[in-house]
């Protein structure tokens, strides 16, 4: 780990003064306006329960807009997102700038006698755009976690605390800026820039597990996999603007609930898609929805955006879990017969698949301390899934009885019987050191879950759950 890692992170060299702090639930400005460089931070006060710093460890990290300040036009959505960096910014950098860099009235706080100021690296040319989603102070720490964006060890959840709940925006930004995607497809900035809020916006911050920082921890995983040599060869640059868009996009706007649970509560849902696949192509749908609000390809032609849409469908219905043995079965075939051929589009395109596949299930591939978080996250929304089953009288879903299921029987059972297998045909394609990493992990994950397993739950059970009922309905060959 790098001392940029670590927490507490201050924003600024100096500390907040005790009788700051003291002012907790409320704007908490120093009574010296020195302190900010703002203005007379009595009228400042006045505003309170608006804005406050936690607890005393001195962390400024902590301070958050809590509620909307201003009117807002057609950028609603945009707006209030930015209006949060504002008034961080605002806080914290003794900038004399006032600028809204969309040149638009509706950014600006109301309430405040002072104009906002504006870090330049919120300007937005299409090279900073990563910063426009980060103040001055945090970018430091979180521009210097994005140089290490290509670690099996990046801590996503770190990366989300630094960038304010903000990574999976942050992230896919910097991905677009990194690959030069917005000068090869022409993309405008700000739509980019609105199609990344939409998208992240769209998860439900609620859910444990299905949530933005998932999706970003996904799109991470992908990226990772893109850059293996392999497929940094081969791949073109649609290939690459289409992974990371499906990474984004795979769980959008996901109830925190599985299939079956919405086949069984008549979800429209289950309907509308004839019970086959039901969130991925929910997720699939609300992805070209957001797309097309955003007006992101609208400049290409209508075949070419067509043609991006059905492969992002594509790529997002192959992480529907319960078909994974269809795509195992196909990608096998080809390493049997080793005749993958990444000169062949449709060839990529599997390969593509798979390695978004491989990324929605890497969790149990991370290091120790991230995966189990992740198994802890999951399993909360398994058991809340299970908690509104009893509630209602439903019968409730396999792994998802918190008297009767465990995480590290959960576990045990997921990493066997469908983590490992698939995995284990990622590395027969692509034996580097980074597929010798996630397995080395993975068994090593597994041993710790065993350790902490009841023995007395039987393995056939969970066999059951995951390959008939839960995940899988062809049994596996492991
Ligand atoms: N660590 C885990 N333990 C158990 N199930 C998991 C774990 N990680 C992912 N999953 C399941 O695998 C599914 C993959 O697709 P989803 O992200 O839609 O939903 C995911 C969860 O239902
Ligand atoms: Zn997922």
């Amino acid at each position: 780990m790098e001392v940029c890692y670590q927490l507490p992170v201050l924003p600024l060299d100096r500390p907040v003064p005790k009788h700051v702090l003291s002012r907790r639930g409320a704007i908490s400005f120093s009574s010296t306006s020195s302190l900010f460089g703002g203005p007379d931070p009595r009228k400042l006060s006045q505003r309170r329960g608006g804005i406050s710093y936690d607890s005393a460890d001195q962390t400024a990290l902590y301070i958050r807009m809590l509620g909307t300040y201003s009117v807002c036009c057609g950028w609603l959505d945009t707006c209030l997102y930015l209006q949060c960096i504002y008034i961080d910014l605002w806080l914290f950098t003794p900038s004399t700038e006032s600028v809204s860099p969309w040149g638009c009235r509706c950014c600006r706080p109301l309430s405040f006698q002072r104009r906002l100021a504006v870090s330049p690296s919120l300007l937005c040319p299409s090279s900073r755009l990563t910063l426009c989603f980060l103040d001055d102070d945090y970018a430091g720490q979180a521009k210097c976690m994005l140089r290490k964006v290509g670690s099996w060890d990046f801590d996503i959840f770190l990366f989300d605390r630094l960038t304010n709940g903000n990574s999976l925006a942050t992230l896919t930004a910097h991905l677009f800026n990194q690959y030069g995607l917005i000068e090869l497809f022409q993309l405008d900035v700000i739509k980019l820039y609105r199609f990344l809020v939409l998208i992240q916006e769209d998860y439900h911050s609620h859910n444990p597990y299905h949530n933005a920082v998932h999706a970003a921890d996904v799109t991470q995983a992908m990226y990772c996999y893109l850059q293996e040599p392999q497929l940094s060869s081969s791949l073109t640059s649609c290939d690459i603007l289409l992974g990371i868009l499906a990474a984004a996009t795979h769980d959008l706007d996901h109830p925190g609930v599985n299939q079956s649970f919405l086949i069984k509560t008549n979800h429209h849902l289950a309907s509308l898609y004839q019970n086959t696949s039901v969130l991925e192509n929910h997720h699939w749908r609300s992805a070209v929805g957001l797309l097309r609000q955003a007006g992101l390809l609208e400049h290409l032609p209508v075949e070419d955006r067509s043609n991006l849409e059905m492969r992002l469908g594509s790529l997002i219905l192959a992480t529907d879990i319960s078909r994974q043995n269809e795509y195992l079965s196909q990608f096998r075939s080809h390493l049997d017969q080793d005749d993958l051929n990444l000169q062949n589009s449709a060839h990529r395109h599997l390969v593509l698949q798979m390695a978004l596949k491989c990324a929605d299930i890497c969790n149990p591939c991370r290091p120790w301390e991230l995966s189990k978080q992740w198994s802890g996250k999951v399993t909360e929304e398994f058991f809340n899934q299970g908690d509104i089953e009893k509630k209602h009288g439903l019968e409730v879903s396999p792994l998802c009885d918190r008297q009767l299921d465990t995480v590290p029987n959960i576990q045990t059972g997921f990493i066997s019987y469908v983590v490992e297998p698939l995995f284990t045909e990622w590395r027969r394609f692509c034996s580097t050191p980074l597929s010798h990493t996630m397995l080395s992990h993975l068994g090593l994950n597994k041993a710790h879950w065993r350790e902490e397993s009841d023995p007395s739950i039987s393995h056939a059970a969970f066999e059951d759950s995951f390959s008939l009922v839960h995940f899988i309905d062809v049994p596996l060959r492991i």
